[in-house]
């Protein structure tokens, strides 16, 4: 795209035949593009052989640039040529050190700026306010991220989510840049894989680095996108690494954190959602004693109709949650899956699934027979903690991409953020935002500095009151960021199509592991149980 041309050439380029504008310096030739441009042939000629830049931004957003760009863009104005990139910094590898330690020792310096520093656009670690959590690493991952996101996702969302699909490759690369073995919260598997993270050493991976990626591809805006890509994966592979038989683990997690196989968590059914103690799904030793013979239907589970492998919750005992088990069923006779019709989450493949005599290796056991409730436990700490930063990630895109269109619309002869109304909404989204952010950064520090089993004891209810936190506040932005753009929220595509489309995943972030209802009620029972042993007075 080297090649340059001088305005006064591209200003002879005006008629049907020869369509050329102008949009930041860069040329485009239109001529084929204007019979299918979705805005009109006319209002193209009308700028025919211009600078368009105004009105193309008044219009389209960035990733539409992005996405034409190969096809259409033929050169630039003369002087107008972006500069090469500058070399990048090489990442700093510093000994490994755990996150306690990383922040106590860190030099109290903000990390360079990043992003459109728009205020509470990003979190503030990104715009130049001082963070104890993070350093060069995490710098450098959120960097890599995004630019993976602006290249290979964003431009090609809306139609992912028209066609319920995201092509495969992209949870391939989510394997081979190392991403997938990072979202487990169990530092990074270097045993099982031999693709590792670019900017970050496998030996300094911390939770932070797990936000970070996560929070970078909620940026999409899109929950069917993100549980495409993790949704499967980060609640059904994390029991399997953490509870399953050593010969099962070698077995089969190399192929699903490299990428090839997917997996799901299956636990809630037709008549069991958050009330898990209840559910009905069966496990029958068979008589030889190598088998358990699987019975059940399960509901609303993301992934499942690509899955090759199923984390189920099965009954093998008594009633109650003492006789819960947890197994890992691999597709094959037996196993249906029916992909469900949905409100949102478009992508992410909700499915119905079926065992009907389903024979499963008693290898195949996840954790001891009977206490399954606990895996099932240890598991929502995590789970819950991915739903909470993606909502709150979502809930920054509604507020970022209200705050950009407040900007650009104008009403009653000036700027929609000229409005006080406006401003309220945003003011009202903006605290609700970082007030979420922070008490997850906090929780976040604390699972870090805990172990595990102290961490689902003592912040298990901390956590489902942030789950709620981050749910209401998205329902919020939500909301509010469609009645900033109005008409333009509420249509599919074009530059609401974040908002419009975040309005309809809402419910699949609120009812879902966990509802509000139930995170509310529990996050102050738990709340009191552990603080009596600490020896609450009232
Ligand atoms: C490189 C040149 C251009 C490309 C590739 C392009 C592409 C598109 C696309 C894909 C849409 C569908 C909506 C969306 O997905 O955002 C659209 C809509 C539209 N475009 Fe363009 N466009 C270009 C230039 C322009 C220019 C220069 C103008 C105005 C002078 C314009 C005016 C419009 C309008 C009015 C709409 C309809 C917006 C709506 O539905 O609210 N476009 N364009």
């Amino acid at each position: 795209m080297s090649k340059t041309f001088k305005e006064a050439e591209v200003a002879t380029h005006k008629s049907a035949d020869s369509l050329w504008i102008i949009v930041d310096g860069g040329v485009y030739d239109v001529t084929k593009f204007a019979d299918e441009h979705p805005g009109g042939k006319k209002i193209l000629q009308r700028v025919g052989g211009k600078d368009a830049s105004t009105p193309f931004w008044k219009y389209h957003n960035a990733s539409i640039l992005k996405k034409y760009q190969p096809k259409l863009q033929i050169g630039w104005i003369e002087g107008k040529a972006p500069a090469a990139p500058a070399p990048k910094a090489e990442v700093k590898k510093a000994a490994p050190k755990t996150v306690a330690a990383t922040t106590s020792s860190q030099p109290k310096e903000a990390l360079e700026t990043f992003g459109d520093l728009i205020p509470y656009g990003d979190p503030n670690w990104y715009q130049g306010y001082v963070s104890p959590y993070y350093n060069e690493t995490h710098a450098a991952l959120r960097q890599e991220v995004r630019e993976w996101m602006e290249e290979k996702v964003e431009p090609y969302l809306s139609e992912w989510e028209k066609a319920k699909f995201v092509p495969t490759e992209i949870y391939k690369e989510m394997g081979t840049r190392g991403y997938l073995p990072g979202l487990l919260g169990v530092g990074f598997p270097e045993s099982l894989t031999p693709y590792t993270v670019k900017s970050v050493d496998p030996k300094q991976w911390d939770l932070f680095h797990e936000f970070v990626v996560t929070d970078e591809i909620s940026r999409s805006g899109s929950g069917g996108f993100v549980w495409n890509v993790i949704g499967g994966f980060g609640i059904g592979l994390p029991p399997v690494v953490k509870f399953g038989k050593k010969e099962l683990v070698e077995r089969i997690v190399p192929g699903i954190i490299q990428g090839d196989k997917r997996i799901c968590l299956a636990i809630t059914e037709p008549d069991a959602g958050s009330d898990v103690a209840n559910l009905t799904c069966v496990a029958k030793k068979s008589e030889c004693g190598k088998f358990y013979i699987v019975n059940g239907e399960k509901k609303w589970i993301t992934n499942g109709i690509w899955a090759d492998y199923f984390t189920v919750a099965v009954r093998t005992g008594g009633p109650g949650m003492n006789g819960v088990s947890v197994l890992l069923i691999e597709r094959g006779p037996g196993v249906t899956t029916r992909e469900m019709d949905c409100q949102g989450v478009h992508g992410s493949g909700t499915t119905y699934i079926t065992f009907e005599d389903v024979k499963v290796p008693v290898e195949n056991l996840i954790g001891k027979e009977n206490a399954g409730f606990k895996v099932i436990m240890t598991n929502f700490n995590h789970e819950r903690i991915g739903i909470i930063i993606q909502c709150t990630r979502f809930a920054r895109v509604c507020y970022e991409e209200a705050m950009k269109y407040a900007h650009k619309r104008k009403t009653f002869g000036k700027p929609l953020i000229e409005h006080p109304v406006i401003r309220l909404k945003l003011a009202h989204m903006a605290r609700q935002i970082e007030a979420t952010h922070a008490w997850l950064e906090n929780i976040l520090y604390q699972c870090s500095a805990m172990g595990e089993h102290e961490a689902m004891l003592r912040l298990g209810g901390a956590i489902a009151g942030l789950k709620a936190q981050a749910t209401t506040t998205f329902e919020f932005c939500a909301r509010e960021a469609v009645q900033i753009f109005g008409g333009i929220g509420y249509t599919k595509g074009g530059q609401g199509s974040k908002v419009e489309r975040l309005y309809r995943d809402v419910r699949g972030y609120a009812i879902p592991g966990g509802s509000e209802e139930i995170m509310l009620d529990l996050s102050i029972r738990q709340g009191l149980r552990v603080h009596q042993v600490l020896g609450m007075k009232l």
